[in-house]
């Protein structure tokens, strides 16, 4: 057998001899045959995971400013709650954000509702769950994750801040990685801002005679929320943190003053 016959490369691989497998990685690829079960394996996993990141990236790179907004999957069009998503998005959009949701029903659909009608862009971020559902349909544009961190990292690193309606078990969810997200400064002058003064008030008082009172969150941990009523108001404090974070980056570009 010459050298030749007696080694096979494939990509950066060398084999030789006995190591040399039957088949070439091209044989492999087209041949449909064979047990599927590496598809419910971990490595292929990461890979689902990486595009999803890509395809997320590829998305929303170029979104304008944006603001993510949570609140409950089950409240229904026309009640209190639902209205005051719908102020909410608009708002947004009269200040030029975009609004960002989980593309779900209840307030997600206000909040995306009410984005679009003011000419506002409206996203939403769907979550795939084990029964049907598709986005809500006052999306202009919008994927459905498979992964909820893949899709939390989504909310966090394009939009500018949180606003919080009232919501269950997932809003709370979103408002505490947010909240832990910004007391560990993994993100900077990113406003929390919780609308409903008497649905999140004994949630502030909690914190507060709880938390505080035994030492599991410093005074200064108290600035990280925001209450409002207000749709206007919580616009309001997302601007000053926008304008605020935006000095800051002219500042650090002008370089050390002379
Ligand atoms: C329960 C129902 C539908 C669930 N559909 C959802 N679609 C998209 N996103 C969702 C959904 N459910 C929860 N989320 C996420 O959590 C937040 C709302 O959760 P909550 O427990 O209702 O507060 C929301 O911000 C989403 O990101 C029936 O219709």
């Amino acid at each position: 057998m010459t050298e030749e016959e007696n080694v096979r490369r494939a990509g950066p691989l060398t084999y030789r001899g006995r190591a040399i497998p039957d088949t070439t990685t091209d044989q492999r690829l087209l041949d449909r045959r064979g047990p599927a079960d590496w598809v419910h394996t971990d490595p292929w996993r990461v890979l689902r995971i990486q595009s999803e990141f890509v395809e997320g990236f590829g998305l929303l790179s170029e979104l304008p400013s944006a603001v993510s907004v949570f609140g409950s999957a089950r409240i229904r069009p026309g009640s209190e709650f639902y209205e005051l998503g719908v102020q909410v998005g608009a708002r947004l959009a009269e200040a030029g954000y975009a609004t960002i949701t989980g593309g779900g029903p209840g307030m997600m659909e206000a909040a995306n509702k009410g984005a679009q009608q003011a000419g506002g862009l409206s996203v939403g971020l769907g979550i795939e769950l084990p029964f049907e559902q598709s986005l809500n349909s006052y999306i202009d544009m919008g994927m459905t994750f498979r992964y909820f961190f893949v899709r939390k990292t989504m909310f966090v690193k394009y939009s500018q801040a949180f606003v919080v309606l009232p919501g269950g078990f997932g809003t709370l969810d979103e408002l505490f990685e947010a909240i832990t997200l910004v007391q560990t400064k993994k993100i900077t002058r990113f406003p929390v801002v919780l609308i409903g003064t008497e649905f999140w008030g004994g949630l502030r008082t909690w914190v507060e005679d709880s938390l505080l009172k035994h030492g599991l969150v410093a005074d200064h941990d108290m600035e990280l929320l925001y209450v409002t009523d207000d749709p206007e108001e919580a616009v309001r404090i997302v601007q000053q943190a926008h304008l605020h974070l935006e000095n800051r980056f002219e500042r650090d570009e002008a370089g050390p003053a002379s």
